[in-house]
């Protein structure tokens, strides 16, 4: 008998069980993580040292969206977009008409509410991932070799607003989820004008309607250099957009590299998700992106609304305005709602569910 593996799923079952997340870890006193949290080498690759990304110029584009309704400006910026969006899959925006003070709205409900007596949480805490409002530590804990130092409140917030929000936060998620659908729209049509097809297309197949939030709490982790606050994963979506507070720990990996997302105040990060990456016939690129465990003494927030077509059952394909002789289809169609599922039942990052949607290359002579 695996003693390691009888003892690892005690553990996490204990820590399930508890309801408490790893703020109630921290809360409790401890000054070492337990073992269930400690990651594989691989994943912590350039975990601790400083060095990674110190010497390097910023390759993460800072976009103004300021100019977006001037004929004169507008190009330069689709341009822009398009280009990190082929290249990095990631970028940040400015001036894209959210006030710093809802940010600060957001972070500030977002913190009150993992940081609400236990008794108001746990009554919320499962892990039925079809449920409208979740929270949860670790969406993959029963399927990933090592658990992440984040706690989550997610919330399904289109094409239907839950009955009942948490009181706590409330308002805050009405305006955010308000706040950036308005953003999503202005990025998807100029991400779609940088593909080439008209400005609207994205929103006329319904991919502004669906739309999750994940409301993320990284308490301080007394052994961040031994795991990660989210391993490297791809979004599951269309497109993401994430407001992070100013602490800083999201990278993306560039190349061999994980490189640092830092935070500019104002600025939202975008990046593209799977599905988009589908669907632009792999023009765009979905971000593999990772958070490292917060090492600072204040938690760090964020908050990412994850677009995703608001039509589960329907299939998803490369538009057709992509497809040419001389770059066919390169993935078969998928159903999203086949998508999710095997998204959230398995370890975040694995690779190869965008894989076996891939259509082979045909070689030419
Ligand atoms: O907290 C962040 O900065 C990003 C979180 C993330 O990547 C996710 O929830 O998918
Ligand atoms: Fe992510």
């Amino acid at each position: 008998m695996n003693t390691e593996l009888f003892d690892r799923s005690q553990e996490i079952k204990k820590f399930d069980d508890s309801k408490l997340g790893v703020k109630g870890l921290v809360d409790s006193g401890i000054t070492s993580i337990p073992q269930i949290f400690v990651h594989p080498p691989e994943t912590l690759a350039g975990v601790g040292s400083k060095s990674t990304t110190k010497h390097k110029p910023d390759i993460i584009p800072i976009i103004d969206l300021s100019g977006a309704d001037s004929d004169l400006l507008r190009p330069t910026i689709v341009e822009k977009i398009a280009r990190a969006s082929r290249e990095l899959g990631l970028f940040q925006v400015i001036n894209h008409g959210i006030e710093l003070e809802a940010f600060d709205r957001m972070l500030g409900a977002t913190r009150a509410f993992h940081e609400q007596p236990a008794e108001m949480k746990t009554p919320l805490y499962h892990r039925d991932v079809d449920q409208d409002i979740i929270l949860i530590s670790n969406i993959d804990l029963l399927y990933s070799k090592a658990a992440s130092w984040r706690d989550t409140l997610r919330l399904k917030l289109g094409p239907k607003l839950p009955e009942k929000l948490p009181e706590i936060c409330r308002n805050e998620i009405l305006e955010w989820n308000q706040l950036v659908t308005q953003v999503g729209e202005l990025v998807m049509g100029l991400l779609c004008e940088g593909l080439g097809i008209e400005t609207d297309r994205m929103k006329e197949m319904g991919l502004l309607e669906g739309r999750l939030m994940a409301a993320q709490y990284y308490p301080f982790c007394p052994q961040h250099n031994l795991t990660m606050g989210v391993a490297p994963h791809t979004d599951y979506g269309v497109l993401t957009v994430l407001l992070q507070d100013q602490t800083g720990g999201l990278q993306i990996k560039y190349g061999e590299d994980w490189v640092d997302v830092k935070p500019v105040p104002g600025a939202l990060v975008i990046n593209i998700a799977d599905m988009l990456q589908i669907m632009s016939n792999d023009e765009y690129k979905s971000a593999e992106h990772r958070v490292l465990a917060n090492s600072s003494n204040e938690p760090r927030i964020s908050v990412g609304i994850f677009f995703e077509p608001s039509k589960k059952d329907n299939l998803y394909e490369p538009f057709p305005e992509l497809i040419s002789q001389e770059k066919p289809a390169r993935f078969q169609p998928v159903k999203f709602s086949e998508h999710w599922t095997r998204f959230f039942s398995k370890e975040l990052g694995e690779r190869s569910v965008m894989d076996s949607y891939r259509l082979p290359v045909e070689k030419k002579d």
